[in-house]
């Protein structure tokens, strides 16, 4: 065996290796088969025992000591076994005939009662290999064990957990009654080793050499990875590969697919699904994996390549082609070249530019726009009048419709094109180029919708965009499409701005949906998002990460946005997807314009909703706001600042902050619980009033303190205005009143407001200059009309960056330590109460000393003494009476009389019996005092 280092890794000194030291077995593995035994008794009874591998002789030695006296024990080894006493070792292979001529010599015509396999190859190399080959040698030594063990005879081996674990326990089973894997305690958990025991051997007459063959049992159901081309394809060149693969770990998992590559024919086949519970996939040891353009975009799961992957790489000529396509922007490039940083707004994009690509090369046909379909629609005339309004109405829909949406695309445009000019994304000459790149996609969209098109004139036979971007066979698209249309008519105005609309949503809603996926399996590979994850749920996890410029704190909420976001988005339209293809009358439903509207109006409520949730504090928070520089800038800025502002104090830095209030309530509890010790019947002060009073102050420091914190988010100089995002009225002047009288009793509370301030008083930056700073690129984002996964984006990488200096935290929490520091008005309040009650002991006292004095009885010693008396009593105050110790009458206490062993002090012995009877006791007390 290998040399370890004793202190590290496998070979570090634990409590099974100083317990085989100190008793002198030779291995600490001897604990392993002590365990087995314990457990399963294998020794006692066993009077022929084969230890194959046994070097170098733990288990012969516990063998030797568990073993009825005078029992034959054989061991063998590649390595020699020291002697041992009434223990027979010879060295052999146990893969070869020697081996097994050798056992035959030395068992005379015995059968053994156990056969017993530590074995482990001495490669040391990669460990799927040692699992290979450990696994080997454990059908080798199960080979010997049918040969050598009695009927109803034991066989204990050491298994890898590896993928042939289940082959091999499959095997085990047909040949012994009873297999049981285990894990002993002495087996160190780190490593992937079990122990298999298999009980009373069934011993069949013949048994099919292909159980014991390796080239059968460790055969893989699975089918080969097509990416490994020149395998071989006989099993004798398998088991070529398998000899050589000893020399490197890629050339053993080679070898491997060799060995499995005639899957069906497996005779032991249960069907199996392998999945890799050992970590790793078979052959594949690294975490950084590449897929080629070919595979993203002619694959049939974008999906999973995308979650699987980490960069998409552009080799071949084709490839190469497609960087060149117009479709193929710099941002899909970085896209490809970093998988694992994909937002909503990336992921959307590549797949967009995936089905962009197969419309390029003919993999996806393009389907017939809908204005052609428009064409093709003949209505049969019912009547000419009402065929006539219906005409007008459907002509005035059509053109509002078509304004509606001209406006909105306008609008749309708009707002892209300023975003890109204020994120210096375009320049202005650049806007004509981004047009389109915009057309592009709306080709892309238009897709979708004649697709749609055709399935709300019940044509479902047409695919949908998951199908499209998931089928191979995309080719025969274009045909169906042209059935289609030859196919029942509609009477709906196809080219509403509804269906456009719906289409649209739906399409976008699909994208979210294997966005979703994809971030789903990013998660799955992601131990540390498991751990955050976790540690989200669990609030008491609630950890200082230090200061983050942007405010990467917000993750969470923004995950619960999305989350949220999906539920009506995703969710909602696979469940209207559902919906509609439920309904059989798709387009002659009455009800489909109602469901069209609702669908309308439930979008802009999302957006609604979450731009609300976005703004909601913001605006809380602006309307109080009336800095220097919040004034002078639109809302949107004063919105942004005052959430980063918000982050900024969940922090857990300033977590004393908010649970002063709950610190007062715990101090108080406490302080009540000392009272009720100290109270004296003199003490009229009526707690429970005390308490309410209590209560409500600790409810106003609650909420100045909270109101402090709204109040004065980004507060740095009084100002005149404020603004309410509408114009430039002065609106709330009571709140810069409020504002100033708090800074004024408080000083700044934030850094940035520290920050900003110390800047100002040391000439850093001036009034004007920061007035200047005002008008920058966030003060005039309008968030209308942008997408949400660009809000998205925005959201968790686009923010004000307040500057905060060092030196101003440090004020900060100086100051907050210094606020700590102060006695806390309870406190001082508890103080005040125990000396008040002292003052009121020693007035009792005096009074009782002048009665005294005045006596005539006693004598004037006696008067001395007994006045020194009460005055050190009062001043001690009332002691709290010794806790008494409850003994349980019970083991060596029960019945004991008098003092039990071990307790000082007062006691008290307790017993059921006693308990019962003082209970009855009280009962008879009340049932008597009722009569
Ligand atoms: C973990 S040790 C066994 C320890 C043993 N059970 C004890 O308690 O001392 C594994 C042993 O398997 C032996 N071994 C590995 N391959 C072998 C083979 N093909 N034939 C015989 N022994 C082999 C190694 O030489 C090594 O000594």
């Amino acid at each position: 065996m290998g040399k370890h280092d004793k202190k590290t890794g496998k070979g570090r000194l634990d409590k099974f290796y100083r317990l085989a030291k100190e008793q002198g077995y030779r291995a600490r593995s001897a604990f392993k088969l002590v365990h087995l035994n314990r457990k399963y008794d294998l020794l006692s009874k066993s009077k022929c025992v084969i230890d194959l591998c046994a070097a170098p002789g733990g288990w012969l030695q516990v063998a030797e000591k568990y073993m009825p006296k005078g029992s034959l024990i054989i061991g063998v080894d590649l390595n020699p076994i020291k002697p041992l006493p009434h223990v027979t070792t010879f060295v052999s292979d146990i893969t070869t005939p020697h081996c097994r001529q050798m056992l035959k010599q030395h068992m005379h015509d015995w059968k053994a009662d156990l056969v017993m396999h530590d074995g482990a190859p001495n490669v040391g190399s990669a460990w799927v290999q040692d699992a290979f080959t450990q696994n080997e040698l454990v059908l080798q030594s199960l080979k010997l064990a049918t040969e050598f063990l009695v009927k109803g005879g034991n066989f204990v081996t050491k298994v890898f957990r590896s993928q042939d674990y289940n082959s091999l326990m499959w095997v085990f089973g047909q040949l012994f009654k009873s297999v049981e894997a285990t894990k002993p305690p002495s087996s160190r958990n780190v490593s992937a080793e079990i122990f298999v025991v298999c009980r009373d051997f069934i011993a069949p007459k013949h048994i099919d050499p292909k159980f014991l063959d390796p080239k059968h049992v460790f055969k893989d159901l699975a089918p080969l990875p097509t990416s490994i081309t020149d395998l071989p394809n006989t099993t004798e060149e398998a088991s070529v590969a398998a000899t050589q693969a000893s020399t490197s770990t890629a050339a053993a998992a080679a070898a491997r697919l060799a060995a499995n590559s005639h899957a069906h024919s497996n005779v032991f086949a249960p069907e199996k699904k392998r999945r890799h519970r050992e970590g790793y996939a078979d052959g594949d040891y690294t975490l950084y994996h590449t897929a080629t353009a070919t595979d993203f975009i002619k694959g049939v799961d974008p999906v999973l390549l995308l979650g699987g992957m980490n960069k998409i790489t552009f080799d071949s000529d084709e490839e190469k082609q497609w960087l060149k396509s117009r479709h193929t922007t710099p941002d899909v490039i970085a896209n490809c070249n970093d998988l694992k940083v994909l937002g909503k707004g990336d992921f959307k994009a590549l797949m967009k530019w995936r089905l962009a690509i197969r419309l390029e090369i003919g993999l996806d046909v393009k389907a017939e726009t809908t204005a052609d379909a428009t064409e093709e629609i003949t209505v049969e005339p019912i009547d000419e009048e009402e065929q006539i309004t219906e005409d007008l109405k459907k002509l005035q829909e059509a053109k509002s419709a078509r304004t509606k949406r001209e406006r909105k695309r306008a609008n749309e445009k708009k707002a892209k094109d300023l975003l890109k000019l204020q994120l210096n994304m375009t320049a202005p000459e650049d806007l004509d180029t981004n047009d389109l790149a915009l057309k592009g996609e709306e080709e892309i969209f238009d897709l979708e919708e004649g697709e749609a098109e055709a399935k709300r004139q019940g044509k479902s036979s047409r695919k949908s965009l998951r199908d499209i971007v998931n089928d191979e066979d995309g080719m025969d698209l274009s045909s169906s499409s042209s059935e289609d249309e030859g196919d029942d008519e509609d009477d709906e105005v196809l080219d509403s701005d509804e269906e456009r609309e719906r289409k649209t949503a739906m399409l976008e809603g699909e994208l979210d949906g294997l966005y979703e996926t994809y971030k789903e399996r990013m998660q799955e590979r992601d131990a540390k998002w498991k751990v955050k994850n976790e540690r989200n749920k669990d609030k008491n996890f609630d950890a200082w990460h230090g200061i983050r410029e942007n405010g990467s704190d917000n993750e969470d909420e923004e995950k619960e946005e999305e989350e949220e976001e999906e539920e009506g988005g995703w969710d909602l339209l696979q469940g209207k997807k559902a919906d509609d293809q439920d309904s059989d009358s798709d387009s002659d439903d009455e009800d489909e314009g109602l469901d069209g509207e609702e669908e309308e109006e439930e979008k802009p409520k999302k957006i609604k909703k979450r731009e609300f949730q976005f703004e909601q504090p913001k605006s809380a928070a602006s309307r109080k706001n009336t800095s220097l520089v919040t004034s002078l800038q639109e809302s949107e800025k004063r919105a942004q600042m005052s959430r980063q502002a918000q982050l900024w104090f969940d922090q857990s830095v300033f977590k004393g902050m908010d649970d002063l209030a709950a610190l007062d309530g715990d101090e108080e509890e406490d302080e009540t619980e000392v009272e009720e010790d100290d109270e004296d019947e003199d003490v009229e002060m009526d707690s429970e009033d005390e308490e309410d009073e209590d209560e409500d102050e600790d409810d106003e420091g609650s909420s100045t303190l909270q109101d402090d914190r709204d109040d004065v988010d980004f507060e740095i100089v009084p100002q005149e205005e404020e603004d309410d995002g509408t114009g430039w009225d002065v609106e709330d002047e009571d709140q810069d009143e409020v504002k100033r009288k708090i800074i004024k009793d408080k000083g700044l509370l934030t850094a940035e407001a520290v920050t900003l301030a110390t800047s100002l008083v040391n000439r850093q930056i001036t009034a004007s200059q920061l007035i200047d700073q005002g008008f920058n690129k966030l003060s005039s984002f309008n968030k209308d009309g942008l997408p949400s996964w660009f809000l998205d984006d925005e959201s968790k990488y686009y923010k004000p960056n307040i500057p905060i200096t060092k030196e101003a935290v440090e004020a900060l929490k100086a100051r907050q330590r210094a606020l700590d520091a102060r006695p806390i008005k309870k406190v001082a309040e508890a103080k005040q109460r125990k000396k008040f009650k002292a003052v009121q002991r020693m007035e009792k006292a005096k009074r009782k000393a002048d009665d005294v004095m005045g006596s005539e009885e006693m004598g004037d010693g006696e008067k001395a003494r007994q006045v020194r008396r009460m005055l050190a009593k009062a001043a001690r105050g009332k002691q709290k009476a010794a806790e008494k110790k409850i003994v349980v009458a019970k083991g060596v206490n029960r019945g004991v009389k008098g003092r039990p062993k071990g307790v000082k002090g007062k006691y008290k012995i307790v017993d059921s019996r006693m308990r019962k009877e003082v209970r009855a006791l009280k009962r008879i007390k009340k049932a008597n005092k009722k009569r």
